[in-house]
Order: C-alpha cells, then sequence, then structure tokens
C-alpha cells in the first residue's frame, strides 16, 4: 500500500542544500495570438542533500537541461521556488544573483565547444575568478596553477590552447573552470557523453575524487543509464516535463514502481542470456511539450493505463486496442490541413484519410470487439474519413477517458526509504503497477 504525500517528499535528517518547489519553466505562450507555451519543465519539486550526486534521467526533450538551467538561475523560472542554502534565488537580481552564482557551476556535455579557442587554458580557468574580481592577480594565477593539478593537468598547460588537448583533456580544463570559485553545487550536463568510453571512466572518477576532496553536491544530467546507477545515491526520472519517480539509485533501478521508469529501464540489454527480461515498450511517441495531455502526463502512452469504470471488465488486448486507436487518430489530428483539404472537406471530397479504415483493421485484428465498443470506433473513423480528426479525438474521449486523461496524479510513496512515485495505480482503489504489466505482458 503506498502514501499520497505532499509534492516534496521526506528526506532523512541530513542537510539539504537545494530545494526545489513547484517549479515551472515555460518557453513562449505570451501574448494573445501565441501559440501555446512550451511547457519545458512542469511542477517539479525535490531536493538535494550536501555531498549528494542526484541523477536525472528520462528521453531527449523531456527538460532535463532546462531544469539544470534554471535550477543555476540561468533560466528565469516561470513559478516555483529554488532555495539554495534556505535562500530562495528566484528572487535574486544584480550583485546579489552576481554574488550568488559563485555556489553553483555547471559543466558542460561538449569540451569541443564549450571552451574558447582563442584563449590559453590559464585564461579560461582565470575568467570566472577575473569576472567576480577576486583577489589578487598573483592569487588568481596560483588558484588557477592548484586547479590544473586537482583535475590532474600539468602545470605547463597554463599557457597551451584548447585545440592542443584531447576531449578528455578539455573536459579536465572545463571542469576546473568551474570548480575555480569553489562552488558548492555543480550540475553536471552529459559530462561524460561525447567522450570514448575508456576517457569517461577517468573523467567520472575525478569528479567522484573532486567530490570528496572539495565536498561537492552534484546534480548529474545523463542518458547512459549505467553512468547514471555508478556514480548516484539518487535518481530523478523525468518525462515531458515532470519527475516521474525519485529515490535511491539502486532501489529504483532494482525495483521500479512508476510504468515509465519501469520502461525505461527494460530497455537497457540483459547481459546474462539465460535470464528473460520483461520489455515494456511504450506505444506512439511523446506528445509535444506544448501540448502536454491534461491528466497524467504519460496518459497517452502508459503501458499500465486504467480502464474507464464502464469499461472495467474489457479484455486486455482490446483496452490496448484501443488505447492505440485513440493515438492514431491523435497523430491525424495533429496533421495541419492544407487550404485544398478544407475546400474537399466542406463539399464532402476529402479522402487524405481514408487510410484510417486499414488502422482500424490493424490494431483490432485478431481481437473480438463487442458492439458497444464497435459503435464508439466506427463513429470516429467516420469523423476522420470526413477530414474531422478532432472531432473523433474527443468523441473517443468522451467514451473512453479515465482518471489517468482527466487528472493529474500525486506523487505517492513507495517504498521506506522514501521513493516517490508519479502515479494513479499508487492509490489504494486501483490495483498497483506490476501485476497489471505482468497480466499485459502475459496477454502479447
Ligand atoms: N530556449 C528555448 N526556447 C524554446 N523551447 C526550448 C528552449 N530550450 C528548450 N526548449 C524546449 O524545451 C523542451 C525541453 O528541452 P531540454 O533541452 O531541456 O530537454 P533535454 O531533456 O535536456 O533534452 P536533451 O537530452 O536532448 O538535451 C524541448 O521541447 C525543447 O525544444
Amino acid at each position: 500500500m503506498s502514501n499520497a504525500v505532499e509534492q516534496s517528499p521526506p528526506t532523512e535528517e541530513s542537510e539539504v542544500l537545494v530545494e526545489v518547489e513547484g517549479l515551472k519553466k515555460y518557453y513562449g505562450g505570451d501574448g494573445m495570438f501565441a501559440d501555446p507555451p512550451v511547457k519545458a519543465v512542469d511542477g517539479v519539486s525535490f531536493e538535494i542533500k550536501r555531498g549528494e550526486t542526484v541523477g536525472l534521467v528520462g528521453e531527449s526533450g523531456c527538460g532535463k537541461s532546462t531544469l539544470g538551467r534554471t535550477m543555476l538561475a540561468l533560466e528565469n523560472a516561470t513559478e516555483g521556488s529554488i532555495r539554495y542554502d534556505g535562500t530562495d534565488i528566484t528572487t535574486l537580481s544584480g550583485k546579489d544573483l552576481k554574488e550568488w552564482r559563485k555556489n553553483a557551476q555547471m559543466v558542460f556535455q561538449d569540451p569541443e565547444s564549450s571552451l574558447n579557442d582563442r584563449m590559453t587554458v590559464g585564461e579560461i580557468i582565470r575568467e570566472p575568478l577575473d569576472a567576480h574580481d577576486w583577489k589578487t592577480m598573483n592569487d588568481r594565477r596560483e588558484r588557477v596553477l592548484d586547479l590544473l593539478s586537482a583535475v590532474g593537468l600539468p602545470d605547463k598547460h597554463y599557457f597551451r590552447y584548447p585545440h592542443q588537448f584531447s576531449g578528455g583533456q578539455r573536459q579536465r580544463i572545463g571542469i576546473a573552470r568551474a570548480l575555480a570559485l569553489e562552488p558548492d553545487f555543480l550540475v553536471l550536463d552529459e559530462p561524460v557523453s561525447a567522450l570514448d568510453v575508456s576517457v569517461q571512466a577517468k573523467i567520472i572518477s575525478l569528479l567522484e575524487d573532486l567530490q570528496e576532496e572539495f565536498n561537492l553536491t552534484y546534480l548529474l544530467i545523463a542518458h547512459d543509464l549505467s553512468v547514471v546507477r555508478y556514480i548516484s545515491d539518487r535518481v530523478a526520472v523525468m518525462y515531458l516535463g515532470k519527475i516521474m519517480e525519485m529515490g535511491e539509485a539502486e532501489e529504483l533501478f532494482a525495483d521500479a514502481s512508476n510504468p515509465y521508469t519501469q520502461s525505461l529501464l527494460s530497455a537497457i540489454p540483459e547481459p546474462d542470456p539465460t535470464k528473460t527480461s520483461r520489455r515494456i515498450t511504450l506505444s506512439g511517441t511523446p506528445p509535444s511539450p506544448s501540448d502536454a495531455p491534461a491528466g497524467c502526463n504519460l496518459s497517452t502512452r502508459c503501458p499500465a493505463k486504467i480502464k474507464p469504470e464502464s469499461y472495467a471488465d474489457l479484455d486486455e488486448d482490446l483496452w490496448e486496442g484501443i488505447e492505440q486507436f485513440r493515438e492514431v487518430v491523435r497523430e491525424r489530428a495533429r496533421i495541419a490541413l492544407s487550404t485544398g483539404d478544407r475546400v474537399r472537406r466542406r463539399f464532402d471530397r476529402f479522402d487524405r484519410f481514408d487510410d484510417i479504415e486499414e488502422s482500424r483493421a490493424d490494431t483490432f485484428d485478431g481481437i473480438e470487439v463487442p458492439e458497444r465498443v464497435d459503435e464508439e470506433i466506427q463513429t470516429a473513423v467516420k469523423m476522420v474519413k470526413r477530414g474531422r480528426p478532432t472531432e473523433a479525438q474527443e468523441h473517443l474521449y468522451e467514451e473512453f477517458a479515465s482518471v489517468c486523461d482527466d487528472e493529474q496524479p500525486e506523487m505517492y510513496e513507495v517504498s521506506a526509504s522514501g521513493r516517490y512515485s508519479y502515479c494513479h495505480r499508487h492509490a489504494d482503489e486501483y490495483e498497483d503497477v506490476d501485476p497489471v504489466l505482468t497480466r499485459r505482458a502475459d496477454s502479447d
């Protein structure tokens, strides 16, 4: 059984460094005739303890970098707060913001493009010290030499240029620069993904050593789940601007609760050929962050989606078919019609979506479809064929929408260690995720 908790999950006594609450970052959407905003980060809350490494994972475009940048005040938050050692940095500006920036820095993915090739290594690392008018020129020089040594580069590199170095060495320079002002908190945005595997291991080990030496706190953004598993204390899984699950790394990898986390982890190849692992695939494509579902953001693709009460006894294959068909219709509704299409539609000569019949037949091939379901599907088919896929989408919504389409889930605490997950299925009134996924996998 799971308990619904407030957005911020409880953490243990250890000291919290960063507290993010109800954070949103939207792009665009201003003005009367503007397109809807891109909801890159859409209401996330979590904490990072001092000295902790939190891994942030999720598919491309889910909002990881935007969250990282907003947490460093490199982007203005649209809503919510980011308290750093108790200070809400979203309210800082001018001198106060500049002063705060010393505390938190970013290490970028691509060491090829993130360093200015016209500056020497010494100048690159010294630049933040110059910008903050840090102590004397001599002190700055000493500091740069210390930093070179901390990241494993010899003094003689001071006067060389970045293009004289390999990818791994350039990333060491980027890390030295990020450490110049003695920050407590680093956002590492894909710090090793542009590097060869052998170099990756060295940079990861350097990051671990530096964390120990300088008591650093990390937010590690990475798509490579094995890197995240190896280095993180806790992991947050993001999808379409929201955190779907967050908890201790080992526990989350071994026993994920959220259907999205389960599907993400099931894509990792099983190294032991004698073991069979369950592959959980998500249907369709992720919705655009400017057109996210009204209910749970995974609702259009969820492999454990709850059925509506009036169809609670539907066969699993049929339910899956209905959901797939709804996605086909949604895809049609996303297609912009040309002027010619509109004219043809007006004169009932529209034929661009006639293949919807075929899609229906394919989707329900070999599945027994009861009359009451078939009637609704056929009505939607007719609407799509007439060039009115949005009406068809609404019709199917009226008939088949469940709590997952209509309501955003709460955050539920799903383990004694404080892991939490964003899914209606953790509420007492619904069957939990695992038995549903097992049953649906068996029916495939
Ligand atoms: N400056 C911007 N203006 C408008 N939209 C943006 C901007 N920056 C990011 N986005 C959009 O916000 C969404 C999230 O992007 P973001 O780069 O944060 O995702 P990500 O998870 O870091 O992806 P990746 O792993 O590919 O870097 C995407 O739809 C992206 O197109």
